[in-house]
């Protein structure tokens, strides 16, 4: 049998999140890390994930891999391909959610998809086109300020059509609660003369109505949401048997950390909250950029203190700061420089034992687990919505936390490392 739903994720914390939902909606996942060298024994899966780092990539990079990606999961002949991006539709001016998406229909020779970044348990939900986060509008809910993909628009329509090909239209709420086959119908219409229909959604249930409407379409993107009314529409069809497929993960000894480099309005809170009670050590682009700190200072600073409990690392700032830094170093030398110093440090850590790591921020989980070169995660039980525990499988077992931007309540980080003990 074949794989149903084949995935590509434009970031590493977004596969885990899709992961997670697959899980719980009772689908046999599997999680890799980048496109594989070769084939894998995919006949026990439900559904597979590729967790790219593609988001904030030239859109001619992003493209390539996600190519590439889909490419790969051709051969297992999926009944659906998933484009998961996040659930704010985070984005550069240039892409990569339009190109990309205009490049997968290219490859499978179609015409038409949806864009449906809602997730309404975490409070993302799309009104007349327009993407919400809780209260707010996007635009006013703090992804204004993110250091890489500021987001300052909440209109979809405008956002796709600046970045994609074909014309963007909307099925409006009052079309899709009145059902699939309205909105299956709408789709039909639209089709005619637009290439992407953002779906409005404010429920799981639209999603689950979404999902059916969607059963002839072969390219689907958004965030991990609409998973759920994928999910709920091939269990309709009896093509897989429900169950709680969350992994039994490996009782894990040593040391953990927590790493955080996402600057997002709850990371910030989880960060101050989490100093409340335990040592942490700041991450400065500007000193490491200088000179005036190096990786030994840091190391020293945790061969030092690892004694005292779990320890943070952190590059997390203000906006304020996050401006004046970028204004010195650049935008994408900023990241770069903190991504690649983070990277270093784990890599450094796992060499001195460290063995679970719970880390904050999409951009910053793809660099650090490229570091540590696991080729599959074995995703566990949900910490929160969206962000499960998972497991580098690999000769010695460790456990990670990749926790998006936003997710998470304030205790996030002390959940995760009570989970993992
Ligand atoms: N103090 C800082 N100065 C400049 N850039 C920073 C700083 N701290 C973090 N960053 C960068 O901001 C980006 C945050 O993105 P990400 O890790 O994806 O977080 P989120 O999940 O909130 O989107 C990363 O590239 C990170 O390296
Ligand atoms: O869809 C989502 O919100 C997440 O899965 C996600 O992609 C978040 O990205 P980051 O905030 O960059 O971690």
């Amino acid at each position: 049998m074949s794989v149903l739903l084949g995935c590509i994720a434009d970031d590493f914390t977004g596969a885990t999140d899709l992961a997670s939902f697959l899980v719980k909606s009772g689908m046999r996942t599997v999680q890799l890390i980048g496109v594989p060298d070769s084939s894998i024994d995919l006949s026990e899966a439900d559904a597979v994930v590729i967790a790219l780092k593609s988001r904030t990539l030239p859109a001619s990079q992003a493209i390539e891999e996600s190519v590439a990606a889909l490419e790969w999961l051709k051969q297992y002949q999926c009944e659906q391909y998933y484009f998961k991006y996040c659930s704010t539709f985070d984005s550069t001016k240039e892409g990569n959610i339009g190109p990309v998406t205009d490049a997968l229909l290219d490859n499978l020779g179609e015409e038409f998809t949806i864009i449906c970044p809602s997730l309404p348990v975490n409070g993302r939900t799309v009104y007349k086109g327009h993407l919400f986060v809780n209260d707010d509008l996007l635009h006013e809910s703090g992804m204004q300020n993110h250091p890489l993909t500021p987001m300052t628009d909440a209109n979809l329509m405008r956002v796709m059509a600046s970045q994609a090909r074909g014309k963007v239209g909307v099925v409006p709420f009052e079309t899709i609660s009145e059902g699939a086959d309205r909105i299956k119908e709408a789709f039909t219409k639209l089709a005619q003369t637009h290439r992407y229909a953002v779906v409005d959604t404010l429920s799981n249930d639209d999603l689950y109505r979404i999902g059916k409407a969607c059963t002839n379409l072969k390219l689907l993107t958004g965030g991990s949401g609409l998973s759920v009314g994928l999910a709920k529409n091939f269990e309709d069809k009896g093509l897989f048997n429900i169950k709680d497929n969350s992994a039994e993960l490996s009782k894990v000894q040593g040391d953990a950390i927590v790493l955080s480099g996402s600057c997002s309005v709850m990371t910030q809170k989880q960060v101050a909250r989490f100093k409340e009670n335990n040592l942490s050590k700041k991450i400065s682009p500007l000193d490491i950029a200088s000179g005036a700190i190096a990786l030994e200072d840091y190391l020293t600073w945790f061969d030092e203190h690892r004694d005292t409990g779990t320890v943070m690392f952190y590059a997390t700032d203000t906006p304020e700061n996050i401006k004046n830094i970028q204004a010195v170093l650049g935008v994408e030398k900023a990241s770069e420089i903190v991504e690649t110093f983070m990277a270093d440090l784990v890599t450094a850590l796992d060499n001195r034992g460290v063995t679970k790591f719970v880390i904050a921020g999409g951009e910053t989980s793809g660099a650090v687990i490229k570091a540590l070169k696991p080729t599959m995660l074995k995703i566990g039980a949900s910490i929160a919505p969206g962000v499960p525990l998972a497991e580098m499988t690999g000769d010695t077992p460790k456990l990670v936390a990749l926790k998006s931007g936003n997710f998470g309540d304030e205790t996030f980080f002390e959940k995760a490392l009570e989970m993992m003990l």
